[in-house]
């Protein structure tokens, strides 16, 4: 079974946690640190694509470095013994925080505040590298000590380069329901619902399947955040309904989003700091492939496609893995 296997340099200690790629463990690395250990279900493995989001999610997230991006040490992205070890979050992510919250799930204006300049410096910083995140949801988000990183780079994905269209029903933007490409303006949209979520107690769009959330997306508006919860500063409420916009143009950046945060906790914004160069751009743009996990079904792999076993042995620069380019 995938939950027994072993990988070398690491003591499985206990399981943290079980989603839907795969099991992670809290796990003792041979220098002593602990780590969450993410090991992909065998069934991950034998699924060519999932496989593929999987590597995406080690190679991805072993690339970015930010404060508030969770840190990957180590992994592997294919094989047998692919698993990708991560910074442990003692307390899980935030949903497990939400659903443990005694009535309504809700934070304290300021604990709430705190998360949200994060994950909104989280997303600033991808932006900036001309990344789309595609996920943004509390499943996502780890918290500790009152501060906020953003995981799960599994639907990840650089611009210039195209990826699969993702996300979560709950988070997802209208644009994405269309079929249309995502973007930065997507991810903005998917923190605006956080917004509300965690300055509110719940969710602006609910429904019982996909179709009902879908119409919601498409056809309702929120009620203005200020009108749910009276203590939220102005400018964020405006900014969080901003975000909800039908219309990709018209929403806020990520980074007004950070410094309109900041300024409600009563901190003077400075400017994001990047020490990492932007990724340079593909040799070959493709265009983004509106598949993912709430799409069509994605086309066949043609025969002769390097697969995972074959891009596994790839050395680390070698132009044959590229998550993001088009299979032809
Ligand atoms: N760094 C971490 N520290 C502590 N717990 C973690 C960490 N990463 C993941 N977990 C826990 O493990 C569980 C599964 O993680 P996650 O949802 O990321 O799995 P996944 O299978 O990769 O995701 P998905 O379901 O989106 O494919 C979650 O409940 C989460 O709380």
């Amino acid at each position: 079974m995938s939950e027994q296997r072993t990988i070398p340099g690491y003591t499985l200690l206990r399981p943290l946690g079980r989603g839907n790629t795969s099991l992670v463990h809290l796990a003792a690395a041979d220098d002593g640190r602990f780590v969450a250990l993410k090991v992909p279900h065998e069934q991950t493995l034998r699924d060519q694509e999932a496989a593929e989001r999987f590597g995406n999610e080690v190679r991805l997230t072993l690339q970015f470095r930010h404060p508030h991006l969770v840190q990957g040490f180590a992994g592997k992205p294919f094989g047998t013994n692919a698993f990708l070890a991560l910074r442990y979050y003692p307390h899980g992510d935030l949903n497990k925080k939400l659903e443990s919250l005694p009535g309504a799930r809700r934070l304290q204006e300021a604990e709430a505040l705190r998360i949200l300049a994060d994950v909104a410096s989280a997303l600033t910083h991808l932006h900036h590298l001309g990344a789309v995140h595609q996920d943004v949801k509390p499943h996502n988000v780890y918290v500790h000590e009152g501060r906020a990183a953003l995981g799960d780079m599994g639907s990840t994905y650089f611009t210039a380069q195209g990826g699969k269209v993702s996300g979560s029903p709950y988070y997802m933007a209208p644009e994405i329901y269309h079929g249309e490409s995502s973007s930065t303006a997507s991810d903005v949209y998917s923190l605006g619902i956080l917004m509300y979520e965690l300055l509110s107690g719940s969710r602006p769009y609910t429904g019982h399947s996909y179709e009902e959330l879908m119409v919601a997306h498409l056809t309702r508006f929120p009620q203005p955040l200020a009108h749910l919860n009276s203590n939220v500063d102005r400018r964020v409420s405006r900014l969080a309904e901003q975000a909800l916009s039908k219309r990709s143009a018209e929403r806020p950046t990520a980074d007004e989003l950070r410094r309109a945060m900041l300024q409600a906790l009563g901190e003077t914004p400075e400017d994001e700091v990047y020490d990492e160069p932007p990724e340079p751009a593909a040799e070959e743009a493709p265009p983004t492939r509106k598949v993912g996990r709430h799409g069509p079904a994605p086309a066949a792999e043609p025969a002769g496609a390097a697969g995972p076993a074959a891009l596994a042995q790839a050395p680390e620069k070698s132009n044959r893995w590229n998550p993001f380019k088009r299979r032809k």
